[in-house]
């Protein structure tokens, strides 16, 4: 049986993680779920995604990822979001070469199902704009349109609220703890601050980079505390999302290196440059432009 189309991607699509450079509760929605406040900056440390596009219909996922079945992945999910959403009749195989941690407050789920929206789109000749694909994206998770939208931002709502904002680009390590939070955990705590009151980007710029889930998760997760002490002597930890991920800024990366070697050897580290732009919109920028060459890579 043939399956495969003529449209074979040929090189992979980057899916960035994101942090969230500051975070406020300030509210909560009768459904249970909170209003936020929030940053959100690409970095320069990605997933990979191979597509290759079928002519059956069927999507399927090439290889495993732990604890997540093929029906559950967020990629066969995005894809399979699409088909419905456009009545395309493609299928694809999909393959994810996982560089980022699971849960660990960088969106790398997230991401990865952004990447599948945009690229398969673009691949099965779908053509939807940018708006109908973020729609697709929300009811997939929170932080995917802005994944599928790839520009840093300002967000409120549960994140589907977004305004794209200019920021530094500095260098970040990124230490990632022995410890898998769990989003829902933290947002059901009873001590978690839900009354946050409501800041302006301004704010924000001038210094006001508080995440309201810092004091639970490192109350319920000692190596996230562990790892923002040891982060705190480089000049000042931060938690993004619900964690577990904590980072520090550094304006040279040759600093960000030196603290990075000097990680305590039970923390995995990593150093990544921020960015207001997706990897994933110049990847797409490319394939529109000059499609051969990309496959030729
Ligand atoms: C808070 C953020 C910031 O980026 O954290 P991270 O997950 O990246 O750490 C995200 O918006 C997370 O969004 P999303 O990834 O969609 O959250 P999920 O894992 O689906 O949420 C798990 C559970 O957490 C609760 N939840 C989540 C988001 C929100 N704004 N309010 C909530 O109350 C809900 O009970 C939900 O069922
Ligand atoms: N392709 C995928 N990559 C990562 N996680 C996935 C994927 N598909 C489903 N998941 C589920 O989504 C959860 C959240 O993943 P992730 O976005 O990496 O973390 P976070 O939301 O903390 O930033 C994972 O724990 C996993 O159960």
């Amino acid at each position: 049986m043939t399956h495969r189309s003529t449209a074979v991607s040929g090189a992979s699509w980057p899916a960035p993680a994101k942090l969230n450079l500051m975070l406020r509760v300030v509210g909560r929605r009768e459904n249970g779920y909170h209003e936020l406040q929030t940053v959100f900056q690409f970095v320069d440390r990605c997933d990979q995604l191979w597509l290759d596009v079928r002519d059956d219909g069927v999507v399927r996922r090439l290889g495993a990822l732990s604890g997540v079945p093929e029906d559950q992945d967020l990629t066969v999910r995005a894809a399979r979001a699409l088909q419905q959403a456009t009545g395309c009749r493609l299928g694809a195989d999909i393959r994810c070469d996982k560089v980022l941690p699971m849960g660990g407050g960088l969106g790398g789920g997230s991401s990865d199902a952004a990447t599948t929206l945009v690229a398969l789109n673009h691949l099965w000749g779908t053509g939807l704009s940018e708006d109908a694909l973020s729609e697709i994206a929300l009811p997939l998770g929170a932080d995917v349109p802005v994944f599928v939208r790839g520009r840093a931002a300002w967000a409120e709502g549960v994140g589907e609220r977004l305004e794209p904002v200019d920021l530094p680009q500095p260098w970040y390590l990124v230490l990632v703890p022995a410890c898998s939070v769990s989003t829902r955990d933290v947002f059901c705590h009873p001590e978690l601050t839900r009354d946050s009151s409501c800041i302006k980007l301004a704010d924000f710029l001038s210094g006001d980079a508080v995440n309201d889930c810092l004091p639970v998760v490192r109350r319920e997760y000692p190596p996230v505390a562990e790892a923002i002490e040891w982060l705190d002597r480089w000049g000042g930890g931060r938690l993004t999302g619900t964690g577990a991920c904590v980072f520090a800024r550094f304006e040279e990366r040759d600093r960000a290196l030196d603290a990075c070697r000097a990680a305590p050897e039970a923390l995995r580290a990593f150093v990544a440059r921020g960015l207001n732009r997706s990897p994933l919109l110049d990847r797409l920028d490319q394939e529109i432009v000059s499609p051969s060459l990309i496959a030729a890579s």
